[in-house]
């Protein structure tokens, strides 16, 4: 058991761009940082959101009212640091207790420059992100800080959300092999757009060993793995601006090649087949989101953090250049577009997280199904 109180008596200030201000405490590293303000609803599960690369440049809002009563450890992380670009929370845990606790969450967002805030009103904050739709924030933390006016014009300076194209600046440089556990079955070439560490471990899981591949990685790149299948991971920023892996995913649909895709990558199928992607008001972020699976009927409650969607038709199958499409999965919340599936070849991808990673694994069904198509098509 460790007691923390770094920051406890720093001032903090939360600045949002539409003009409203929400005062606290430093939390984490003390500075100045920026970002598009969103909110998780997971009530557990804060180190792999800090973790999870599709939260580059956003500073996420936790509803949660109290957290990091668990601490923080080495087996959690879903990548190799913390992408969030800022952090909020209402109530820190002052004392946390876990067995596999190896240091505090404050201490650890110290140690990564993570520019948090707490003793916020975040049921007020989100309230009010989901009425006025997600925005860019700014955190200030120090014993001299700007004065509001100077604040307000830095967030407003600060870049937005729309238009980002961020997956070369959290992906891996280096292709690299997550060897299949037990004996191997099949060889995935994994295009990583942002990919949490769960991901292939899903994969491996079930006999697959999954090749890593950059973001850049080109329809070469791909084939050159000699793939059984391809998948097409999350990852940050707007679809919209993903015009290199939508390229290199119409290749593969082309050629017919079992395809997979999670968030970013269902909304890069979304493109490749011709759909629209647009900004959701405020995003799906949290570990209880209902799901329906149009196929079966039945409701999953899963994770998601997606703050985009592709505009695709709920009641008709669409014609496109690679068949017949429809959507398969639907968010029960608001009707967003959760699942896209091929009908005249093996491609499919969902909007939301079946590693779960944190979350429920409801959705875990969706790997054995990408193992089915791999396996017809050998068949
Ligand atoms: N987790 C993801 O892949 C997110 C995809 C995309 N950046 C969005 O916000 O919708």
């Amino acid at each position: 058991m460790t007691t923390s109180t770094r920051g406890a008596k720093v001032p903090a200030v939360l600045v949002l761009e539409d003009g409203r201000i929400f005062r606290g405490r430093a939390y984490g590293a003390v500075g100045e940082t920026f970002g598009e303000a969103v909110f998780s609803t997971g009530m557990t599960g804060y180190q792999e959101t800090l973790t999870d690369p599709s939260y580059h440049r956003q500073v996420v809002v936790m509803t949660a009212p109290h957290v990091g009563n668990t601490g923080v450890n080495d087996e959690d992380p879903e990548s190799g640091r913390i992408w969030v670009s800022g952090y909020v929370v209402r109530d820190p845990a002052r004392v946390h207790s876990n067995w596999r606790a190896q240091r505090s969450l404050d201490e650890e967002l110290a140690n990564q420059g993570v520019v948090g805030i707490s003793g916020v009103d975040t049921r007020a904050l989100t309230r009010h992100l989901r009425e006025r739709g997600a925005m860019r924030v700014g955190i200030f933390s120090g014993n001299a800080l700007p004065d509001e006016g100077t604040m307000l014009a830095e967030v407003r300076q600060s870049s937005e959300m729309k238009g980002a194209n961020l997956s070369a600046e959290v992906a891996t440089k280096e292709t690299y092999v997550v060897p299949a556990i037990g004996t191997k079955k099949f060889t995935v070439a994994a295009v990583d757009l942002g990919i949490k560490g769960m991901t292939p471990h899903r994969m491996a899981e079930r006999g697959i060993e999954v090749h890593v591949l950059p973001a850049t990685a080109t329809v070469e790149d791909v084939y050159a793995v000699n793939p059984d299948g391809v998948f097409f991971s999350n990852g940050p920023g707007d679809p919209a601006t993903a015009d290199h892996p939508v390229s290199v995913m119409q290749a593969v649909l082309e050629r017919k090649t079992p395809l997979f895709g999670i968030c970013f990558g269902n909304q890069i199928l979304g493109r490749a087949l011709g759909f629209g992607t647009y900004k959701l008001k405020y995003g799906h972020r949290g570990i209880n989101q209902p799901v329906q699976d149009r196929t079966t009927g039945k409701v999953e409650v899963t994770a998601h953090n997606h703050g985009f969607a592709v505009d695709a038709p709920l009641d008709k199958v669409s014609e496109t250049p690679y068949g017949r499409a429809e959507v398969s999965h639907v968010c029960l919340n608001d009707q967003v577009v959760e699942g896209l599936q091929l009908l005249d070849q093996p491609a499919f991808s969902v909007q939301y997280h079946p590693e779960a990673a944190a979350g429920p694994h409801d959705a875990a069904y969706l790997f054995d199904r990408f193992v089915t198509l791999m396996e017809a098509e050998r068949a």
